[in-house]
C-alpha cells in the first residue's frame, strides 16, 4: 500500500473522497494575497474599490482551481497519482473532462482579471496573472514538469508572493510600491511553506514517479529540521520590518499566529518519517497561512 493510499483509500465514503478532491481550505492561497496586497493598498490610499477587490478576489479562486484541477489532470499523465483515491481524475475516471472543466475556471478567472483591466484602461495586471497562470503550467504541465525538478516552492514564492500581491496592489492604486513588496515576500514565503509541508507524506511515491522533491533531495529529517528555520523567519522578518517603520506596529498582530507554526513544527519533527501521521501537516500550514496572512493585512488597515 503506498502513502497516498493510507492517507485516502478507496474505502472511505465518496463524499470524503471528493473533499479531499476539491480541498476547500486550501483556497486560503488564492485569498491571502489579494488581502494583503488590497491592506497595504487600502492603508496608504484610504480608500478601497469594492468591485475590483471581490472581482480580484473570485478571479484569483477560480484560477487557483484551475491550477489544483489541472493538476490532478497532468498527474494522472505521469501515473505519480495512480494510487490517489482523492485524485479528480481517479474520482470520476474522465480525464477530458476535468481538463476542460479547468479551462473553465482559468477562462473565468481571466474573464475577471480583463473586466478589471478594462475598467481601468491598463493592461498590467493582466500581464503579471497571465505569469502566474505560466508559473502554474510550468509546474505541473508538459513538457517542463517543473515540481517534477524540485523547483515548486521557488515558483510557488514567486507566483503568491511578489506577484500576486503586487498584482493586488496595482488593481487598487495603478503604482507600485516598497512595503508592498515586503509584506508580498512574507506572503510568498508562508504559502512556498504550504507547498514544501505537502511533499512529506508523498515520498515513497514521488520517488517511484521520479519527482525529486525538495523532501525527496534533502530526505525528511533534514526538511523537518528546516522548518522552524523557515517558519522563524516569518516573524523575524515582520519584525525587522515593523522596527525599520517600513511596516506600522500593528502588524505584529501576525505573531498570533505562532501557536499554528508551533505546532506544525512539533507535529513534523515527531512524525516527518510516518506518512499516515505526517499527511495531515499541510493543513496545520495551511492555518498558519491564513492566521498570519488575515492578521498581517489586518495590522496594515489599523
Ligand atoms: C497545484 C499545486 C500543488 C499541488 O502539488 P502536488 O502535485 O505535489 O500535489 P498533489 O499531491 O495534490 O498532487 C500548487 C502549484 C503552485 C504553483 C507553483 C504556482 C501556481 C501559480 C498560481 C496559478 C498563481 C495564482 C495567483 C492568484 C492568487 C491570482
Ligand atoms: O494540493 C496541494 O497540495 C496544493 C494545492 C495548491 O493549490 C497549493 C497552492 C500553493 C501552495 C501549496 C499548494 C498545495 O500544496
Amino acid at each position: 500500500m503506498t502513502t497516498k493510499l493510507i492517507a485516502y483509500s478507496n474505502s472511505q465514503p465518496k463524499s470524503k473522497l471528493w473533499m479531499a478532491a476539491i480541498k476547500p481550505p486550501m483556497y486560503s492561497v488564492a485569498i491571502i494575497p489579494i488581502w494583503v496586497g488590497t491592506a497595504v493598498a487600502v492603508a496608504q490610499t484610504k480608500s478601497l474599490n469594492a468591485g475590483v477587490f471581490s472581482t480580484f478576489l473570485t478571479a484569483a479562486i477560480c484560477i487557483v482551481a484551475w491550477s489544483n484541477i489541472s493538476n490532478d489532470v497532468f498527474d494522472s499523465e505521469t501515473g505519480i497519482d495512480k494510487n490517489k483515491a482523492h485524485s479528480l481524475v481517479n474520482l470520476t475516471g474522465n480525464k477530458r473532462l476535468i481538463f476542460w472543466i479547468g479551462n473553465l475556471f482559468l477562462t473565468l478567472g481571466l474573464l475577471g482579471i480583463l473586466a478589471i483591466a478594462w475598467w481601468q484602461r491598463d493592461l498590467t495586471i493582466i500581464g503579471i496573472i497571465l505569469a502566474c497562470c505560466a508559473i502554474g503550467y510550468a509546474y505541473q504541465g508538459p513538457p517542463f514538469r517543473l515540481g517534477y525538478h524540485g523547483l515548486g516552492e521557488i515558483l510557488c514564492f514567486v507566483a503568491y508572493g511578489p506577484l500576486a500581491v503586487s498584482a493586488a496592489y496595482y488593481s487598487q492604486t495603478q503604482s507600485w510600491s516598497i512595503t508592498n513588496l515586503a509584506a508580498s515576500i512574507i506572503v510568498g514565503i508562508v504559502t512556498s511553506l504550504i507547498l514544501f509541508c505537502s511533499h512529506f507524506h508523498q515520498v515513497k511515491d514521488d520517488l517511484a514517479a521520479g519527482k525529486r522533491s525538495p523532501i525527496v533531495r534533502l530526505g525528511t529529517a533534514l526538511s523537518a529540521n528546516l522548518l522552524p528555520w523557515i517558519c522563524g523567519s516569518i516573524y523575524a522578518l515582520t519584525s525587522l520590518l515593523a522596527v525599520l517603520n517600513i511596516f506600522p506596529t500593528w502588524t505584529l498582530l501576525s505573531w498570533l499566529s505562532l501557536p499554528f507554526a508551533i505546532k506544525l513544527c512539533r507535529h513534523v519533527l515527531q512524525y516527518h518519517d510516518q506518512p499516515e501521521k505526517v499527511s495531515n501537516c499541510k493543513f496545520i500550514a495551511v492555518g498558519l497561512h491564513f492566521v498570519c496572512g488575515l492578521l498581517l493585512g489586518l495590522g496594515f488597515m489599523l
